[in-house]
């Protein structure tokens, strides 16, 4: 049996919440406290997280909750990731987290609509489920993982697809570090408009 999260977005699976570095991308080496909402079937078989998978996992909480906890940290930013935050109404817990003056930074593969108010959209898109329209044109940041040499095409489609000053990544899948990172550096370096973001939190052995 499938359980109904309410559409208003009060209420939010909630998997885990830390307070962290941003390891990744444009924001990489600030504060920020992270909010996981457990539930995503975009499949990429390389995830990191795939404990975040099936949403009934993962306890609904009060987004005021949520909101609340972000409070007590010195850092007045928020990073909202998954599973795939973008299967929610996010609209609620944005709009509480902006009125207590936090910024809104979000992680999404763009596979659905969006919703909420954001200070910094990171679309990671997937070949899995492809990004929607809304959110190619939201972006800040592409993020493109690299599992293999094709990935470099993949992501020069979606660069084409985004805003002009949205910011371009390459990272290189985990398990396939060494293998991809050096491909990475070449590319980057004939290819200019595109930055390297490594995954520095694995590095620095935090969350
Ligand atoms: C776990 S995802 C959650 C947010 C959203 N579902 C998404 O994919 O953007 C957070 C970020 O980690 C990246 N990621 C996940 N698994 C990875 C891996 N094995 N190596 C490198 N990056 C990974 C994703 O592409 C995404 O940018
Ligand atoms: N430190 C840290 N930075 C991150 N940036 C994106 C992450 C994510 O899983 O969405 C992540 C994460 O899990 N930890
Ligand atoms: S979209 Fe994000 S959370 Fe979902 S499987 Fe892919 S990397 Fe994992
Ligand atoms: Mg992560």
């Amino acid at each position: 049996m499938t359980r109904q999260v309410p559409e208003d977005g009060t209420l939010l699976p909630l998997m885990e919440e830390f307070y962290t570095i941003q390891g990744e991308g444009y924001h990489t080496g600030k504060a920020a406290y992270f909010i996981r909402l457990g539930g995503c079937d975009v499949g990429c078989h390389w995830c990191d997280v795939k404990e975040s998978w099936d949403a009934e996992l993962h306890p609904l909480t009060a987004a005021d909750t949520i909101i609340e906890h972000a409070k007590q940290h010195p850092s007045k930013a928020v990073v909202v990731t998954g599973g795939e935050p973008l299967l929610y109404n996010l609209d609620y817990l944005t709009q509480g987290l902006q009125s207590a003056g936090i910024k809104t930074f979000i992680e999404t593969s763009g596979a659905y609509p969006l919703s909420g108010y954001w200070d910094w959209v990171c679309l990671s898109p997937k070949k899995f489920k492809r990004p929607l329209p809304d959110v190619l044109a939201a972006a800040g940041e592409l993020k493109v993982i690299v599992f293999n040499k094709s990935d470099f095409d993949w992501a020069e489609q979606h660069a084409a697809l985004v805003h002009t000053t949205c910011r371009l990544y390459l990272q290189p899948e985990w398990s396939k570090t060494h293998e991809m990172t050096p491909l990475i550096v070449d590319y980057v370096m004939q290819n200019p408009k595109w930055e390297i973001s490594l995954q520095t939190h694995k590095y620095l052995n935090i969350p």
